[in-house]
């Protein structure tokens, strides 16, 4: 399979690795210096590129019916924007705000526990992600999916980097040299705590994922997550 690289960055130059040690080409790398976007030989766009540019990376792999993953987080304002525009060009898209296999199983851990500690108001809820000091964007994507999915199960009704109101979660980012990802997610009460964690050892998890969601996509039109790339119905 031909894949377009839109972003060249730390993820772009792992992707390119582990694609060709699986058998794929690369059409085409894309930086900020790039001016214009040919998908003439390309199957499937990979965006790992920058929070201001994600959105038109997607419109243009879209507008030239090339379906399109995205990893690339802090542009979700426009999420639905862009899964109107896939659907009414008939395209192909899916984003993950962490495409590991690992984060993606936590994320159901994550649910579960998040929908057992709802009946128990007595805990205070703190998620915790640590990143490089080259992130541009904070929260996290994958802190705001693990928010997100504790939401869904309990009475909490948003998400706040600020002193918390009672239902509010309490998102702390931190910026540390060299760390690829490290998410907690910490229930305190006056007795006892409970803490679930995912630590990145390095980004290829997220690269490989990535790889593994792209030849996924390939043929398919719709609005996808990993959900359906890894099978997950729980
Ligand atoms: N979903 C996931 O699993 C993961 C998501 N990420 C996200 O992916 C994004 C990229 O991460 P990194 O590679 O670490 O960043 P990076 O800063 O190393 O690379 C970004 C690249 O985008 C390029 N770029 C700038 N303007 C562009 C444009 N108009 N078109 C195409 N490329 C352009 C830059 O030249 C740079 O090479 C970030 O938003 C990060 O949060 C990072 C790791 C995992
Ligand atoms: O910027 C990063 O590096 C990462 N970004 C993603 C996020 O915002 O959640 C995924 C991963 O944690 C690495």
């Amino acid at each position: 399979m031909n894949i377009a690289l839109l972003g060249y960055g730390k993820m772009g130059k792992i992707i390119e690795r582990i694609a060709i040690n699986r058998g794929h080409s690369i059409s085409f790398k894309a930086d900020s210096k790039t001016k214009h976007f040919d998908f003439s030989n390309t199957d499937v766009a990979i965006d790992f590129s920058l929070p201001s540019t994600a959105v038109y990376n997607i419109t243009q792999a879209i507008n030239a019916n090339v379906p399109v993953i995205s990893g690339t987080t802090g542009w979700l304002a426009d999420y639905d924007k862009i899964t109107e525009h896939c659907n009414s060009n008939n395209g192909a898209f899916l984003y993950a705000s962490n495409f590991s296999l690992g984060v993606n199983i936590f994320f159901e851990v994550n649910r579960i526990l998040g929908s057992l500690i709802a009946n128990y108001p007595d805990y205070n809820t703190h998620i915790e992600e640590i990143h490089h000091t080259q992130k541009l964007d904070a929260p996290s994507g994958t802190a705001i999916t693990l928010a997100e999915g504790i939401i869904n199960e309990s009475d909490y009704k948003n998400w706040t980097m600020e002193q918390p109101k009672a239902n509010e979660i309490k998102i702390t980012a931190k910026r540390i040299e060299n760390v690829p990802g490290t998410h907690s997610i910490n229930y305190n009460s006056d007795v006892d705590s409970i803490e679930i964690k995912h630590t990145a050892h390095n980004r290829s998890g997220f690269a490989l994922g990535a790889v593994i969601a792209a030849e996924w996509i390939k043929n398919k039109k719709g609005v996808f997550s990993m959900k359906d790339v890894l099978n997950i119905n729980a």
